[in-house]
């Protein structure tokens, strides 16, 4: 192993409470340069993961080993971490200037404040106070915090939340420009195309535990999917095909051969069905039994 080829790795993470295994022995790993995303359904244990990693809250048993050197949050670990919590907190008499000030106040390690201001187009509204600022605009700025220290580990928690597909392609394209300058990034999004679009792994977790890890493409190559169809619920009753998952308004069905299932769907008159490769959101559907949202 050689030094710094690993930004953290967590071994058997555990966090119990009386009512619920919030965590039940999680192990991550997250290279230098690389994004993962944890992904999973509500109350499946990612937000209290994270707030281990990040040093909020203290795990039961487990290790985590910043940098292959720290097994806590030293303040040399601080200064090399950045954090964008899902819920922002801004002062709302300050200005973004002088937020983005503030923040930075509390790290020794300085990002260069034109280039931040500049990749996250707050420019027009650095004399604002922030709470004039619209959702978008505050999503930014919290993203743009995480990043004033120049860190090491990057953590954002649903960092597109509120913000219309195309701010959300730039913010894709931002966290994309910041792996290649080899900052690591961990990612916890409902979003399943973001996850696939940046993620180099992704982590599936269910009830406290993950249940699969990997890349996309063999999250997706391993679940075994081939074909999916896909058509409106209403007709799952009648057609009543094995292994169909029936979840919002659609019914889903994995198939090998999709020629049978067709012809028993041509013959019930169904003609609005899809026929598509699958996605990561099959992988999750297939693993959790639920959409992610
Ligand atoms: N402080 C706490 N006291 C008791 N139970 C807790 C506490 N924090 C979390 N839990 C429980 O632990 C489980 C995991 O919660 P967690 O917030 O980590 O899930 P999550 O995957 O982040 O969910 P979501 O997507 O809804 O944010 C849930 O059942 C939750 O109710």
């Amino acid at each position: 192993m050689t030094e710094n080829n690993f930004a953290l790795v967590a071994t058997d993470l555990k966090k119990y409470y009386p009512s619920v295994k919030a965590v039940d022995g999680v192990s991550i790993e997250l290279k230098k340069g690389e994004i993962i995303s944890i992904l999973g359904p509500n109350g499946a244990g990612k937000t209290t993961t994270v707030e281990m990693l990040e040093g909020l809250r203290k795990p039961d048993s487990g290790r985590i080993v910043y940098f292959e050197k720290y097994e806590k949050i030293t303040n040399e670990v601080k200064e090399r971490i950045g954090v964008c919590l899902q819920e922002n907190f801004f002062f709302e008499e300050l200005t973004v200037f002088e937020t983005i000030r503030l923040h930075a106040s509390l790290y020794n390690t300085k990002a260069d404040f034109e280039e931040i201001i500049d990749t996250f187009q707050l420019g027009e509204k650095l004399k604002a106070r922030t709470k004039y600022l619209s959702g978008g605009q505050k999503q930014r700025l919290a993203v743009a915090l995480a990043f004033l220290n120049n860190p090491d580990i990057v953590f954002l928690d649903e960092p597109t939340v509120g913000l219309d597909p195309q701010a959300r392609r730039h913010l894709w394209d931002v966290i994309l420009k910041y792996k290649r300058e080899g900052k690591s990034i961990i990612l916890t999004t409902h979003y399943m195309e973001e996850a696939h679009q940046l993620s180099d792994r992704v982590y599936i977790m269910d009830h406290g535990k993950v249940i699969a890890h990997g890349t996309p493409q063999e999250l997706i190559s391993s679940s075994g999917l081939n074909s999916v169809i896909e058509f409106p619920k209403q007709y799952a009753e009648k057609i009543n095909l094995e292994g169909m998952i029936i979840t919002g308004e659609y019914a889903y069905v994995s198939v090998t051969d999709p020629v049978p299932i067709i012809e028993k769907l041509l013959k019930a008159n169904v003609r609005n069905f899809v026929l598509r490769h699958p996605t990561l959101e099959d992988v999750f559907l297939k693993l959790t039994g639920r959409k992610i949202d």
